[in-house]
């Protein structure tokens, strides 16, 4: 695990740019394509705007992939549907042709959604495993990242898929790849932002005791990859290093 700790955020998101572009540029180079997963919440807004902006002459964006970790069970148009802000930041700003999106369809029931997306994955890595070049993550100050929410049956999965996941504090079901699928991944990096996340992040990653049940983020131990952790000051206040 790599720990990369920020006073300010300009030179936060550059680090995080450049690592994405380094990766993309990589992967296109080896296979042609990079496949790259996106996270929702408001911390990667910036981060995307930038990257359709001051980086966009920086990879060749056509052969990106794009997908999300996770999707709220909203419809494509409500301001909460992860793939809208993604969107509005960074597809249509470089003009990604819809087939390099994979949106989760959430016209369908939140298990039919899932099942969809797995497909979907599972054909897009041809039936091989789907690992993903990079997948971005955010956290919660309840420690959960995609929809891997504490206290949740999807957190026992032992599947490397999608599931559709009801959360009761939020009265709501959400969809979200499995720790087993992101935890195949080649990269991932968290982006974590603020002082209402110092003490989720210690837990996650200082805490003695493994308690995924409470803190789901550790979960996520990538099986052949690397994790960093991009943080700003406040999200790192509580840690011991
Ligand atoms: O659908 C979502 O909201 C995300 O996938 C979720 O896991 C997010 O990354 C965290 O909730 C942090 O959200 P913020 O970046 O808004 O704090």
């Amino acid at each position: 695990m790599n720990l990369l700790i920020y006073h300010g955020k300009d030179e936060l998101l550059e680090d995080l740019a450049t690592f994405i572009l380094k990766v993309g540029n990589e992967a296109i180079a080896e296979n042609g394509r990079f496949n790259f997963v996106l996270t929702g919440g408001s911390s990667p807004k910036t981060l995307y705007q930038q990257l359709a902006t001051k980086y966009k002459d920086d990879l060749d964006w056509q052969q990106v992939y794009f997908f999300f970790g996770d999707e709220r069970n909203v419809s494509a148009t409500d301001k909460d549907y992860n793939g809208l802000m993604a969107a509005e930041s960074l597809l249509r700003p470089l003009n990604i042709q819809e087939d390099h999106i994979f949106y989760v369809n959430t016209s369908l029931s939140p298990v039919e959604a899932a099942s969809a997306y797995q497909n979907e994955i599972n054909m897009h890595f041809n039936g091989g495993l789907p690992a993903f070049d990079f997948i971005l993550l955010g956290m919660g100050d309840d420690a959960h990242t995609a929809s891997l929410f504490p206290e949740t049956e999807i957190l026992e999965s032992s599947e490397v898929g999608v599931e559709a996941v009801f959360v009761e504090k939020l009265n709501t079901y959400r969809i979200s790849m499995t720790a087993g699928l992101i935890n195949h991944a080649k990269n991932i990096a968290f982006l974590v932002f603020g002082k209402s996340k110092a003490d989720a992040v210690k837990q996650v990653i200082e805490s003695e005791e493994e308690d995924t049940t409470h803190y789901p983020a550790q979960l996520i131990k990538p099986y052949n990859g690397h994790v960093t952790w991009f943080l700003d000051q406040e999200a790192a206040a509580n840690l011991n290093t």
